[in-house]
């Protein structure tokens, strides 16, 4: 009774929000009957029929999502009843050529508020990326009614409990404004999917795996091909895998963002992402390839959060990892992601597929606005909230990279320091250098605590002999040998 109540009383008042009805559940009576309590409160088009979007980025995904739609326009109106139609699409510059037909009837526009206050407009896709503004256009958008479709990771994550606070007040689960980011994590993998809904019986024990494509990309090519760095970025940014700032792919940020709404749908914690330990791939160099070849595997860029044995804390990092050639990771090239969730119920599932792309990613978006002008409901969006804990600390095998200048006693000295911080040594690799610059030594420690080797690494760098920062990577399993 109290409910019915208020919502009568916001629709006198002319609230937008809980006068909305979103596109799949109104009928042309109902349409009116908001157009004539307040006008500002009407976002659907005079035809039912319709559902439209203002989509915010013309790019690599914008421009995908819009040829996606324009080919399979009557299929999706077969599918959802509705033909789903793109008016406008808000770019930086409205004079640059896309690589993309504009549907008929829709306009290029490069103020927000074109999209934002256009009440005909039903969705808004958020595809321009970036956290200051996008924030703007997604908040505003959702508190005006339309429901959101976004691929925006680092949004996502650093705005994590805004998002969520305005989505409860709007009550989003219900029929308002609905927010859905399929795209978000691992571009054409279902993998939010799953999360939100294939282990609510099951314990997550683990989640693994290369969640940034434009660095898996970069990696395969610099270790297949022998191509540079520098070259192998630059082809991942032409094949539109790299972010606007490819920092946040070489320095696994955007890996950490992915991870952080992972763990958000695992183990209902929301971390602060700077918590979370970050290294991309920039510190790697040829030697560390030609190790890992040595040990019998390859380097990859990795995402991983594990539950602690009491099942009490989760840690995580983003890093370089080690994994053996027998591991499935290990032949994932290219800008394929792969995650690995470990649960009690249903052990290790694997997911694998494109994880950066136009079309991969803009597949995503398009699988999100089907669903919604389809009116399936979701699970929460991001799942209830759990108190479990943030360990900034985990367990593993780890390879050291130390490059060195020659002199008597280096190998004693790593043993003392690493005695005295309980490491222990599996073993030491030394390949013959022609060059004294390029002088370096690898070795692996039997399994230890992260922070451990932090304190092996901070000794050892302050000695004559060590140039430059060692290097470090967990080794992926325990059983790695094996
Ligand atoms: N590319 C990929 O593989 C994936 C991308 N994503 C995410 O999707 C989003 C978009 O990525 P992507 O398409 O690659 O990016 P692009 O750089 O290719 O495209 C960005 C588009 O947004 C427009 N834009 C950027 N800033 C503004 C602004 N301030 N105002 C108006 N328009 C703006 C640009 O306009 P103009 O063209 O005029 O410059 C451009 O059309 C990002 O959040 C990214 O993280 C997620 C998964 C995979
Ligand atoms: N830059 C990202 C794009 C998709 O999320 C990546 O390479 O994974």
């Amino acid at each position: 009774m109290r409910f019915n109540l208020a919502i009568v009383a916001s629709a006198l008042s002319g609230s937008r929000v809980s006068s909305f009805v979103p596109p799949h559940l109104r009928s042309p009576s109902s349409s009116s009957s908001f157009s004539s309590a307040s006008s500002s409160v009407l976002h659907a088009s005079a035809d039912s029929d319709t559902v439209t979007l203002g989509i915010f980025g013309g790019g690599t995904v914008g421009g995908g999502i819009v040829e996606i739609l324009t080919k399979k326009r009557s299929h999706f109106k077969l599918l959802t009843g509705k033909d789903i139609v793109v008016r406008k699409i808000c770019v930086r510059d409205a004079t640059k050529s896309r690589d993309f037909e504009l549907p008929d009837g829709c306009e290029i526009v490069t103020s927000y508020d074109d999209i934002l206050d256009d009440e005909t407009i039903d969705y808004a896709v958020e595809v321009m990326g970036g956290t200051t503004d996008a924030k703007d256009v997604v908040m505003s958008a959702l508190r005006k009614g339309k429901s959101v479709v976004t691929a925006n990771k680092a949004l996502i994550a650093k705005d994590l409990a805004e998002i969520e606070g305005v989505l409860a007040s709007l009550g989003a689960e219900d029929a308002g404004a609905q927010f859905r980011y399929e795209a978000a994590v691992c571009g054409g993998i279902p993998i939010i999917r799953s999360m939100q809904g294939d282990f609510v019986g099951a314990n997550v024990k683990l989640m693994s795996g290369i969640i940034n494509g434009c660095t898996n990309f970069m990696l395969t090519a610099m270790d297949r091909d022998g191509k540079s760095y520098e070259d192998a970025l630059s082809q991942a940014s032409d094949l539109g895998y790299a972010e606007a700032d490819p920092t946040l792919d070489v320095g696994g940020f955007d890996a950490r963002s992915k991870l952080k709404i992972l763990m958000r749908l695992a183990y209902g914690m929301d971390v602060d992402e700077d918590e979370i330990s970050c290294r991309g791939i920039t510190e790697l160099t040829k030697i560390d390839f030609e190790y890992a070849k040595t040990l019998g595997g390859t380097i990859k860029l990795l995402g991983v959060a594990a539950l602690n044995d009491d099942g009490s804390k989760v840690s995580a990092f983003v890093s370089p990892c080690y994994v053996t050639n027998a591991d499935p990771l290990s032949s994932v090239s290219g800008a394929t992601n792969a995650i690995e969730v470990v649960s009690d119920n249903l052990v290790s599932s694997i997911y694998i597929g494109q994880g950066a792309g136009r079309y991969p990613t803009a597949n995503s978006c398009v699988n999100d606005i089907v669903s919604l002008a389809r009116g399936d409901s979701t699970p929460l969006p991001f799942n209830p909230k759990s108190d479990m804990k943030f360990a900034n600390n985990y367990e593993s095998v780890f390879f050291l990279r130390l490059n060195y200048r020659d002199m008597v006693g280096i190998t004693r000295q790593v043993g003392e320091i690493c005695e005295r911080h309980g490491v222990s040594i599996h073993s030491i690799l030394q390949n013959p250098r022609a060059k004294d610059q390029e002088s370096a030594f690898a070795i692996v420690t039997e399994k230890v605590e992260y922070a451990s080797i932090l304190k092996v690494l901070a000794d050892i760098e302050g000695l004559d002999w060590c140039r430059g920062k060692p290097f470090y990577m967990p080794v992926l399993r325990d059983d790695w040998q094996s």
